[in-house]
């Protein structure tokens, strides 16, 4: 049984008290006056405006919120409660992750729209380790970038390459509330990019160039005709009328 720690130390690099953010390009979602500002107090953006009792609030089991709900693409709150529940979440979370053959998961996929993500990128529990992310924060990236082929469990079967930065720093708190900064590289980092970017309302393929895009083009649509048959609604999105948002699918400088 793999323990359900907080941090890796294998695959994390350095996990220090928490210091001074940096003001070099933190996240290529965050302006740099922004996360000067969150830096000198020493919290993240989301952290404005916490997460409620009801916003935490699960029926287990917990069930994957597919593309195109709105779920995914809502604000999700930072956490400042760490209690029994905010645990049960991340078990609870771990569960589904496993028994649909993911290696990360973020809250918003289960319907709740707080900064919280776990992972692990063996995939098997018993296996790697257990890593549970709160109210996390890129404050740096690494110039180099990777290409790897990737599937999300918010778009059932559908795979495509993506482009992002072979290793990462983070400042984050555990799930008891502790603030550290870890170094990301490898699978570890990946999984943990993916993630953060479901935390910003972020999806695989808002970073996925056009030629890419187009090879998993219809897909998108199939799941785009699935949810309007389901719920009777107008798909929120549509691929079709997609307009890619140049900072999204841009890099910081690292
Ligand atoms: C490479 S980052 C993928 C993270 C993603 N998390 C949430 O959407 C995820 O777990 N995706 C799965 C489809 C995935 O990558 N599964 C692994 C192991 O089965 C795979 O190689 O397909
Ligand atoms: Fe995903």
């Amino acid at each position: 049984m793999a323990a359900r720690c907080s941090v890796s130390h294998n695959a994390l690099l350095s996990l220090l008290p928490r210091p001074m953010l940096s003001s070099r390009a933190p996240s290529r979602l965050l302006r740099p006056s922004k996360v000067l500002a969150m830096a000198r107090r020493g919290f993240s953006s989301q952290e404005d405006d916490f997460a409620s009792p009801d916003d935490l609030r699960f029926e287990p089991p917990l069930k994957i919120v597919e593309y195109p709900h709105p779920i995914l693409r809502a604000r999700n709150k930072g956490i400042n409660t760490f209690d029994e529940n905010l645990k049960k979440l991340a078990d609870e979370m771990f569960d589904v992750m496993y028994k649909t053959d993911g290696i990360g998961l973020s809250a918003p996929q289960v319907g709740i729209n707080v900064q919280l993500m776990v992972f692990n990128s063996a995939g098997e529990r018993g296996e790697g380790e257990e890593i549970i992310l709160v109210n996390p924060i890129v404050y740096r990236v690494s110039k180099k970038t990777v290409l790897f082929n990737e599937g999300c469990l918010s778009f059932p079967g559908i795979y495509a390459d993506v482009e992002r930065p072979a290793s990462i720093k983070i400042d984050a708190r555990d799930i008891t509330g502790g603030s550290f900064r870890v170094n990301l590289s490898g699978l570890p980092a990946r999984v943990f990019q993916h993630e953060f970017d479901h935390l910003q309302g972020v999806l695989f393929f808002d970073r996925m160039t056009e030629e890419v895009l187009s090879s998993i083009r219809s897909q998108l649509k199939a799941l785009e005709v699935k949810y309007e048959s389901q719920t009777g609604l107008q798909s929120p999105e549509r691929i079709d009328d997609y307009k890619r948002r140049e900072e999204v699918a841009g890099f910081g400088r690292a």
